[in-house]
């Protein structure tokens, strides 16, 4: 049984009611989760209040705190395999890109854990006679932390390392279908020596814990990665008491390549950029624009290439591609092509299941290039968050630029030029909160990650990531004080 992890303790849910864990390979229940509701939620914001309230761990040298984020990155790597093994058998994707993401999440709790005492505030150029004024950072305090399925351990880690350097208690809700590395995790922050209380776990559905979360007034700072429409009621609610808060949410992120462009290198990226797990990325690269003179033949190259992508189970070394996460989430990939076909595209590869009997028990969907894609195509302006690419044409840089804006997101996008005055001028006009010039997908601890438009509010990873922690005191002292004889 995944137990919660509340006040220092592993505790069964108070209802006690449990929740099957499905693999999407083959549907089999590879786990039994406590399913926790909004008195669990309660339980664990009171926890988390109490010890930011007792201050041992806002008030620990923050170098100390560092040490022990250090330690966790230590444990993390030691249970390395443990951790991408549970990831693969939770989300289906290869063992391989798991184990790729446990070397990311170490090192994103290194970096928070460098960081930690290296900035002590600053001394500010006073304008009044005989005073001191200075800044220092302070942690926000309780912070409620929803994530999502599709990055269970990576998108926990750029929320947890921030949080604890900074000196914050939390209480995280994990995706209710994807709990066991983020549960994995808290036995190893308990071992890393993190104090009772500092951080909480609970599972469960998002409209109760997650709702709870957002809601509650002794939550100081609200951190949600997930879809558009959850990221909407959780700004409401979140209104209650005036939270902070920080949203991490979709994107239809366009991959522009020109004729100029390295032609194969920019036919192997446009797959990278989508079919990764299963096209179940946050940034996956969506909206491919091509410049109209490269277009056939680049659609032509791409499509040969797709239908060699190998479908199967994360465990199989041979496998590229995993399946999709759940059988509602299936459904909805289904939906979103078939009204693609009646809006008109067609489809060049893919468009359905696969019919291999090994694949059947697993929520598979055909990795897919839709050509004859048009802007205005729901299609191609909804994020569907399958293994499907819409490839639209055009002929000027301006019209590129006009086509990869024309979206409600602005989470990422690419370009593919040789011609790097070009690059720039596009990436100067693209409403992006990441942009690669001749690369896709890149993200390290060291560079800010997040949206303009849509997806979303504020930056995890990189100095801000931490900022997001971190109140700031403007602290004045009057070295000379006497009466003013103002009244
Ligand atoms: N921008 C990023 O960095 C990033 C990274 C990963 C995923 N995502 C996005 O996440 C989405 C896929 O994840 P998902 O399907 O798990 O998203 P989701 O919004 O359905 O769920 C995300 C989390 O929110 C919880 N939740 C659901 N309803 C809630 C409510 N009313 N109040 C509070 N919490 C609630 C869920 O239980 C889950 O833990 C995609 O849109 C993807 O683009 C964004
Ligand atoms: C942020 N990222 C790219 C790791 C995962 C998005 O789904």
């Amino acid at each position: 049984m995944q137990k919660m992890f509340i006040n220092g303790e592993w505790v069964e849910a108070i209802s006690g009611m449990t929740r099957n864990i499905i693999n999407p390979y083959n549907q089999k229940i590879i786990a039994t989760a406590a399913e926790g509701n909004e008195q669990d939620a309660k339980r664990a914001i009171a926890s988390a209040r109490e010890a930011f309230d007792n201050k041992e761990w806002a008030f620990i040298p923050a170098i100390e705190r560092g040490a022990v984020v250090q330690r966790i990155a230590s444990l993390i790597e030691r249970d390395r395999h443990e951790l991408a093994e549970l990831e693969s058998l939770d989300t289906g994707k290869t063992v391989e890109e798991s184990l790729g993401d446990m070397d990311d999440i170490a090192g994103v709790f290194r970096y928070f854990a460098e960081m930690a005492g290296k900035d002590g505030g600053a001394i500010i150029d006073s304008p009044i006679p005989n005073s001191m004024s200075r800044v220092v950072h302070e942690p926000v305090g309780v912070c409620g932390q929803i994530t999502p399925w599709n990055y269970p351990l990576l998108q926990a880690s750029w929320k947890l390392a921030p949080a604890l350097a900074a000196g914050n208690t939390l209480v995280m809700k994990p995706s209710e279908i994807t709990p066991l590395t983020s549960v994995k995790v808290f036995e190893l922050m308990a071992e890393a020596g993190i104090p009772a209380g500092v951080v909480n776990l609970v599972l469960g559905p998002g409209d109760s814990v997650g709702a709870e979360l957002s809601e509650n007034a002794e939550v100081d700072l609200i951190s949600f990665t997930g879809g558009i429409h959850t990221g909407k009621k959780i700004m409401q609610a979140a209104s209650s008491n005036v939270k902070n808060l920080a949203l991490e949410l979709g994107g239809k992120n366009p991959n522009i390549v020109f004729a100029d462009a390295d032609f194969d290198t920019a036919v192997d990226q446009a797959m990278n950029a989508v079919f990764f797990h299963a096209g179940q990325i946050c940034s996956a690269g969506t909206r491919l624009l091509v410049e109209e003179s490269i277009h056939d033949d680049l659609v032509e190259a791409l499509v040969e290439r797709v239908k060699n992508i190998k479908l199967g189970s994360g465990f199989d070394a041979s496998t590229q591609m995993g399946p999709l996460i759940s059988k509602e989430h299936l459904s909805k990939v289904v939906e979103y092509v078939e009204n693609g076909k009646k809006e008109g595209v067609t489809v060049a590869v893919g468009g359905g299941r696969p019919e291999e009997p090994e694949l059947q028990n697993g929520f598979f969907y055909l990795p897919t290039v839709l050509v004859n894609c048009t802007t205005d195509m729901r299609v191609v302006q909804e994020e569907g968050f399958g293994p499907v690419v819409t490839v639209e044409k055009f002929t000027t840089e301006e019209e590129a630029i006009r086509l990869a804006n024309d979206s409600i997101y602005g989470l990422s996008g690419g370009v593919f030029t040789n011609d790097i005055a070009k690059a720039e001028r596009c990436v100067a006009k693209m409403r992006m909160g990441t942009v690669w010039i001749n690369d896709v997908n890149l993200y390290f601890p060291q560079a800010p990650w997040g949206g303009y438009k849509q997806s979303g509010i504020g930056r995890e990873l990189g100095k801000s990531g931490l900022e997001e922690y971190q109140e700031t005191k403007h602290i004045f002292q009057n070295l000379k004080p006497e009466p003013m004889n103002w009244f």
